[in-house]
């Protein structure tokens, strides 16, 4: 930098302009990447979020062939996003409407709706079940709904109060929708019937397809566990992002459902989350993410070594 350089104000204003465009810009991907929750969610935003810099830096490297091919695909990326995550965005931008900027922090830190007793009635539902040996599959969807899309079939809707008889009928070989998994979003039976993706996995030999696809939809969507009784010998297990916990006692499932809804919140019952909260997640965040740039940073130049 020449001295002459520095000390002229159109060149610093120009220069303070770009800083603070680039801080806001930084600001706003840090926000989003809080906000969401979800991995597969966050993979894709982190993806679009990398063509965006590099477009920036072909444009500012005036690389003009790289800078237009970057930025037909940050075009063509952001349509396929809308597209893709549209239910999303529409939530987004429905609480950014009603000015409900804060929640949108609290979203990622729903858990599964402990309201009217619905994991004592799920949990007594499956101790039945595998005392009766009935095979079962229950997904339960912990903050935001999942993508029908993430389902192989969405089966068949039913809307109905969660109850340890509706599980238990639902379940019982002669019925229609014994087939399939039940779907449980914000304490209501949403479906049943369900046909979920199987996981490539095998976890035993012993375990079958109903055993996959609960693995299969919890590896795919990170916001839902799925709890399976065996038909065979009357085991539950919980699968949770891909790993199956196995056998559980009825209290043992109860215990596991409890903790992942101790952040449970019913937006009508909980206040908003706080400004002072909201500062310690952030900071959190930044912690965990400066720990990982450094662990990445050091584990590159011990690969070089
Ligand atoms: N992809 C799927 N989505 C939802 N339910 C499924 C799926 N695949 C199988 N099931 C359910 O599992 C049942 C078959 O279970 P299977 O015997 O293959 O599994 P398993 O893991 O060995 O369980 P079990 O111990 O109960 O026999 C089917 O009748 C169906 O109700």
């Amino acid at each position: 930098m020449s001295s002459g350089q520095s000390q002229d104000p159109a060149w610093l204003e120009s220069w303070l302009v770009n800083s603070i465009d680039i801080g806001l810009v930084f600001a706003v991907a840090y926000i989003v990447l809080v906000i969401i929750g979800e991995r597969r969610t966050l993979w894709m935003v982190r993806g679009f979020i990398v063509l965006m810099l590099a477009t920036a830096i072909s444009n500012w490297a005036n690389l003009r062939l790289l800078y237009i091919a970057l930025n037909s695909l940050v075009t063509g990326s952001a349509v396929a996003m809308a597209v893709i995550l549209q239910s999303e965005f529409r939530q987004f931008l429905e609480k950014l409407g009603r000015g409900e900027v804060l929640q949108l922090f609290a979203a990622s830190r729903k858990g599964i709706p402990e309201s009217d007793g619905v994991i004592d009635q799920i949990v007594e539902a499956v101790k039945e079940l595998s005392q009766n040996r009935t095979g079962a599959l229950i997904i339960i969807e912990i903050g935001s709904p999942i993508d029908e899309r993430d389902f192989s079939v969405p089966g068949v809707r039913l809307n109905a109060e969660v109850s340890r008889e509706l599980l238990q009928t639902i379940f019982q070989p002669k019925t229609l929708l014994h087939d399939g998994a039940v779907l449980i979003r914000a304490s209501r039976v949403a479906a049943a019937g369900v046909i979920l993706p199987l996981s490539e996995r095998i976890a035993s030999r012993q375990l079958g397809t109903r055993h996959r696809a609960a693995m299969g939809i919890t590896e795919r969507v990170a916001k839902c566990v799925c709890i399976v009784v065996s038909e065979e010998t009357g085991s539950i297990s919980l699968a949770d992002k891909g790993v199956l916990n196995r056998p559980l006692t009825s209290s043992k499932l109860k215990e596991l459902l409890e903790a992942r809804s101790f952040l449970a919140g019913d937006d009508k019952t909980k206040p908003p989350i706080s400004i002072d909260t909201l500062k310690r997640r952030i900071g959190l965040k930044r912690l965990s993410f400066i720990s990982k740039v450094f662990r990445f940073r050091s584990s590159a130049s011990r690969e070089k070594k």
